[in-house]
């Protein structure tokens, strides 16, 4: 049996960011970028009022204006004002020819066609948004590797971008093996268990923007799981199987995996929930053979899937690691390391009840894993562990 770190680097050895597409930018959120993005204009495109006012020429200040037109946002046509006169202007709307500088509509009296200005502050150039001050056409307006966050696909959609190369999401598939299971809502008959294992997985991975999940159900049968994984495999960048991963007669996971050309990279780790984890490859795809105990296959998504699958789309973990003290003494047999449920809160960190693989409830209530290394067997309250902070 390998140990957790050995098991985390053999994983990270395996795994390359996938090709990168072109994609609309509407559906790029949440993507990293493959290329750099070059503006392809000048932003804004033309001299540009940011205010609702009067538009002057600024040598014109001192005097007496006439107002001789109007120029409003999205207007196609421009005008030209001469020495002594106006336009009125209105937020976004284009300069007209001849003028530089934009007064408040407040710092105005108008009578008739006749304009004067009251702005002791106006200065050459107030108001106005200078062409091509947001961004030159030809300049870098972003880095490869940006996360594409809201504002960046604002940003991007302000100068004009509308496709972008980026590093693409998985495709992912879920199996989840036993003849026991029973969907949610249905009445359990003698011997079943409902299936929580593809909600759960489901759940975080759509949780990271991922959308492409397909979920089969095999039975507890050779036959049937390897048509399945054959599938899956064909089908997606990662495949997740859950269950039929250790000793037991009806554990088919690793004859399927070799039935379909998978090539095991390991196969148990010394850890606790999770021990009898499974991993290989198929060429680039990657199979994740997750024990069919629903704290455990969470437990093994935070520490070996996610970070794989933040990989594959070009991204940095999202589950980080912190220090904390533990608030209550905790012992465990040497030999594995442990993964507890546990609450983390200003640099404390408190075990919950309920450890199990069995059950989800204390996960339910977690906020964080506490490491608890493989060899030590007694935990004092104020020991410093590390702490792995779940996604909120
Ligand atoms: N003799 C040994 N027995 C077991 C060992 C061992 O080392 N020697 N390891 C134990 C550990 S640890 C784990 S973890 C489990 C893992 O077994 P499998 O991966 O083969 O999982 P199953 O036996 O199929 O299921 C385990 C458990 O989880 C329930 N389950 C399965 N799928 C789902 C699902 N989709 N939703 C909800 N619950 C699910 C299943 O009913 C079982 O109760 O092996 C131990 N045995
Ligand atoms: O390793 Mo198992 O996941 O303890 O129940």
């Amino acid at each position: 049996m390998i140990s957790v770190k050995e098991a985390k680097d053999l994983i990270s050895q395996h795994i390359t960011a996938l090709n990168p597409i072109s994609i609309d930018l509407a559906k790029a959120s949440g993507h990293v970028l493959a290329a750099e993005v070059y503006a392809k204009y000048d932003i804004p495109a033309f001299s540009q009022s940011s205010m609702d006012g009067y538009a002057i020429k600024f040598a014109d200040h001192e005097q007496e204006l006439t107002l001789i037109g109007e120029m409003a946002a999205g207007t196609a046509t421009t005008i030209t004002i001469q020495n002594g006169q106006t336009s009125r202007i209105f937020t976004g709307a284009p300069l007209p020819e001849g003028a530089d500088t934009v007064v408040m509509q407040e710092k105005i009296t108008r009578k008739d066609e006749k304009i004067t200005l009251q702005d002791s502050n106006l200065k050459l150039g107030l108001n106005v948004r200078d062409k091509g001050s947001e961004i030159k056409a030809g300049a870098l307006a972003m880095e490869k590797g940006n996360l594409l966050s809201p504002a960046a696909i604002g940003f991007l959609a302000g100068i004009g971008i509308n496709k972008v190369s980026v590093y693409p999401m998985p495709k992912i598939s879920i199996i989840v093996t036993g003849k026991e299971l029973q969907q949610p809502g249905k009445t359990l008959e003698f011997g079943q268990v409902y299936e929580s294992n593809s909600y759960s997985l489901s759940a975080a991975l759509k949780y990271e923007g991922i959308e492409q999940i397909v979920v089969y159900e095999a039975d507890d049968d050779l036959e049937i799981l390897k048509k399945v994984l054959e599938t899956a495999i064909e089908s997606s960048d990662v495949v997740l199987l859950t269950g039929g991963v250790s000793v037991g007669d009806y554990d088919f996971v690793i004859e399927a995996a070799t039935h379909c050309g998978i090539k095991q990279i390991f196969h148990k780790v010394k850890q606790k929930p999770g021990k009898p984890l499974f991993f290989g490859t198929k060429d680039q795809k990657l199979i994740f053979g997750l024990p069919g105990n629903p704290s455990s296959v969470l437990s093994c998504y935070y520490n070996y899937v996610l970070p794989s699958v933040k990989t594959l789309s070009h991204k940095s973990n999202s589950v980080i690691e912190v220090q904390a003290a533990l608030t209550h003494p905790y012992s465990k047999a040497a030999g594995l390391t442990h993964f507890l449920k546990g609450k983390y809160e200003n640099g404390l960190v408190t075990p919950l009840s309920a450890q199990e693989s069995y059950r989800l409830s204390s996960f339910a209530q977690a906020n964080c894993l506490i490491c608890l290394d493989e060899i030590q067997e007694q935990f004092k309250k104020s020991n410093i562990l590390t702490v792995m902070i779940l996604p909120d």
